[in-house]
């Protein structure tokens, strides 16, 4: 993929190995590269064979970033609770030296980044379905593709360790040199599936004892979700599965984590917090209604959604505890009076953008941290809403949720919150849906939200459930 191996590169690689050597420290060596136009779908299907288990997918819905990350070559990864793990995730990053060689101006999205995850809940008991996933873990990419504003940007990084050999170092970069695409693609294939939904009535139940618990004042909102298995004849791929994703969703986020032999993927629209220098931004989305079958019907739904009293209590309530975290971390923070409608393929949400920029001790991380989880995922107040939903809600989390993105060593980032997703392992899928319970919430109707919210990931796998 790049077409020579300057002396530039080379110089760097014997200077990282002199500094790790000396401080006894690994050493990021980056090269970057802008290349002709890659297909990034093309590019993660391509790593298929040398990087199975160890490949991401992140695209945003205006178009402004999609990376494909291939090979951990580095993993930083903790079991730590709460505040923790994001602390130590930070500490580790910041630790490491990072030399850059770049043959053009630095682009954001480029260059040593780390991608990854948090799991919604540190202190649930861990279930088997996600035994192989930590409270928190991000990896470096051995080789990522960015593609931004219509260019398209190869880096490759190498982990220079105080015993690493010279020759190694310059061979680990020269192995992607005029490298040819050999990309395959599968035509879209048929999969039938038989589906589960698990603890139907266990979880109707939950939502009546959270609405009593709610008139009895113990909180104002707990965020409650179930879980749908999905067994197919064949194996599902993640790679036409993010296709259908991008193609079915393009106002969502798409995401997709390997780890070993599960796949974490979904198409969510909610923002937790993202970050561009001292720029931050944030997004309220609570309160949701089904899509209209004609733009008239639709309208009408939105206009019921905008002055519905439940929906606006479940919105509000948001926008209250990030507007709090934004004014306390950021200045000139600007949050609009009123929310606005979100159309999303099979949903409407509420929605809020909040907007600031961070105060001088804060991080990405240190935002996502005092962010989640946001009462659109956990409830108001928080700890009381995080222990209701370890008492009543009958299934495990794992990283369903919760924070998944990426940042950058300069601290540039995004987070979104990996909602509209499912874990795929072989042939099987279970996707995840729930809903904000507030004084005013019906079971049946919160039920039916969750099919609604079900559909995208459903409909990408090949099948969209009947009503
Ligand atoms: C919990 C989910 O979605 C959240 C709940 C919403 C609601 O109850 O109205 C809306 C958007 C999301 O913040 C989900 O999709 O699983
Ligand atoms: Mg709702």
């Amino acid at each position: 993929m790049l077409t020579t191996l300057d002396d530039t590169i080379k110089d760097n690689i014997q200077h990282a190995l002199e500094e790790a050597k000396k401080s006894h420290q690994s050493v990021i060596v980056s090269r970057i590269k802008e290349v002709d136009a890659i297909d990034p779908l093309h590019f993660f299907s391509s790593g298929e064979e040398s990087w199975l288990g160890e490949r991401f997918f992140w695209s945003t819905p205006t178009d402004d970033y999609t990376m494909v990350g291939l090979g951990n070559e580095l993993v930083l990864e903790n079991h730590l609770d709460n505040s923790e793990r994001f602390r130590e995730i930070e500490k580790e990053w910041k630790r490491l030296n990072k030399r850059v060689v770049s043959d053009h101006h630095k682009i954001i999205g480029t260059g040593p980044l780390l991608f990854g995850g948090f799991s919604f809940d540190p202190l649930k008991e861990k279930s088997s379905i996600w035994d192989a996933f930590s409270e928190a873990k991000f990896v470096l990419p051995t080789i990522m593709l960015t593609a931004t504003n219509n260019k398209s940007y190869i880096t490759i990084n190498k982990l220079i360790t105080p015993y690493d050999k010279l020759e190694t170092c310059i061979q680990h970069f020269e192995q992607f040199v005029g490298e040819n695409q050999n990309y395959h693609l599968d035509c879209e294939k048929g999969n039938e599936f038989a589906s589960i939904e698990l603890k139907t009535t266990e979880w109707v139940e939950a939502v009546q004892k959270a609405t009593a618990d709610i008139h009895k004042n113990e909180m104002d909102k707990v965020v409650l979700a179930r879980e749908v298995h999905l067994e197919f004849t064949e194996k599902i791929d993640p790679y036409q599965l993010v296709g259908r994703l991008q193609k079915e969703q393009p106002t969502s986020f798409i995401f997709g984590f390997e780890n070993g032999m599960q796949y974490f993927i979904g198409a969510t629209p909610e923002r937790l917090v993202k970050k561009k220098e001292n720029q931050v931004l944030s997004t309220c989305l609570a309160g949701s209604i089904k899509r209209g079958t004609t733009t008239y019907e639709d309208n009408v739904l939105g206009q019921q959604l905008l002055q519905d009293d439940k929906n606006l209590n479940e919105h509000n309530i948001v926008v209250k505890m990030i507007k709090e975290v934004f004014k306390d971390c950021c200045y000139d923070v600007e949050v609009p009076n009123d929310p606005a409608l979100l159309k999303i393929k099979n949903i409407q949400h509420l929605y809020t953008p909040v907007k600031g920029f961070a105060k001088e001790d804060q991080t990405l991380l240190s935002l996502v941290e005092k962010l989640h989880p946001t009462p659109a995922l956990g409830g108001f107040p928080q700890v009381k809403a995080i222990e209701k939903i370890r008492e009543l809600e009958p299934m495990h989390r794992g990283w369903y949720a919760a924070p998944i993105g990426w940042l950058d060593y300069e601290d540039n980032g995004e987070f979104v919150v990996a909602i509209r997703s499912g874990l795929i392992e072989g042939n099987k899928a279970a996707l995840f849906a729930g809903c904000g319970i507030v004084a005013e919430s019906d079971p049946k109707s919160e039920y039916f939200e969750t099919r609604i919210k079900l559909k995208p990931m459903l409909s990408a796998l090949g099948g969209v459930e009947n009503e």
